[in-house]
């Protein structure tokens, strides 16, 4: 699905991503942990195709892709999703609209008819009913006066009718309270399917007790130091990262 080898991202001419490596497979969930500034949402942005990150070594290879010579459309097109840490207002763009011209430019790419108006309600109210979200935010201004719970969910709302085949969560969890969190992992797992892969960018190990990534990873400065299963992130959340970043 995902193969990161030997990475390095420059931003502002500094190198943030530092012979980084990464492989996940069709299916795996894989969290990406990691202290302040280590290089997580860099990582994010350099795979969404951010412009202002550049990639000054390694491969990066999505599905039967070269990632690198995508653009950002080309990659949402090919399946990738990225759940921003701080999801960006849109005013006088209403939730629909907007989910409306996302899934249309996706299958445009891939030559496939658009969804009318009816369809797009159709397929937001199966995905609505299955996540248990409420469809209250549909008509307002994309993530305008939302709430910080609100947004995220609204994130996850968009990764369910984008039907991506990598998702990129950073820091979903951020600011959420506890029963938010649950079900924004409720709706992780029941998205999570034998094709669809995710990271997960956290501080925290709560979100991952309910969603249980096969591989948690921790990251320092931009280079993963040490890779793990679920009881890696039980035990950062008691020792914190001084053990390893000594
Ligand atoms: N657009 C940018 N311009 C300048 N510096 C940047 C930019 N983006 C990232 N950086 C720098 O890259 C480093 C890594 O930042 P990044 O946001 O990737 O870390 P992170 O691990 O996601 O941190 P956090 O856990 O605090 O969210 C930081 O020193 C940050 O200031």
């Amino acid at each position: 699905m995902l193969s990161i080898q030997n990475l390095n991202v420059e931003v502002e001419n500094k190198l943030i991503i530092n012979r980084l490596n990464l492989e996940i497979k069709p299916g795996e969930i894989h969290a990406i942990m990691g202290p302040n500034g280590s290089g997580k949402s860099t990582l994010s942005t350099t795979l969404a195709g951010h412009k202002d990150y550049h990639v000054t070594a390694g491969t990066i290879r999505f599905k039967e892709h070269n990632l690198l010579m995508l653009n950002p459309e080309e990659r949402a097109g090919e399946g990738l999703f990225l759940a921003f840490q701080y999801p960006v207002e849109i005013p006088g763009i209403s939730n629909t609209l907007f989910l409306q011209t996302a899934i249309n430019s996706i299958r445009k790419y891939r030559k496939l008819e658009p969804l009318d108006s009816w369809d797009l309600i159709d397929l937001i109210n199966q995905k609505i009913n299955r996540l248990n979200i409420s469809d209250k935010l549909l008509k307002r201004s994309v993530n305008v006066g939302f709430s910080g719970g609100e947004k995220k969910r609204n994130e996850i709302l968009q990764m369910a009718v984008l039907e991506p085949d990598l998702c990129i969560l950073d820091e979903i969890d951020s600011g959420l309270d506890i029963d938010a969190l649950k079900i924004i992992a409720r709706c992780i797992t029941l998205l999570r399917n034998a094709n669809r892969s995710f990271i997960v960018i956290t501080h925290y190990q709560r979100i991952l007790d309910d969603i249980q990534p096969e591989y948690v990873h921790v990251m320092h400065h931009g280079s993963i130091i040490k890779s793990g299963n679920f009881s890696l992130a039980k035990q950062l959340e008691e020792q914190g990262y001084d053990w390893l970043i000594k």
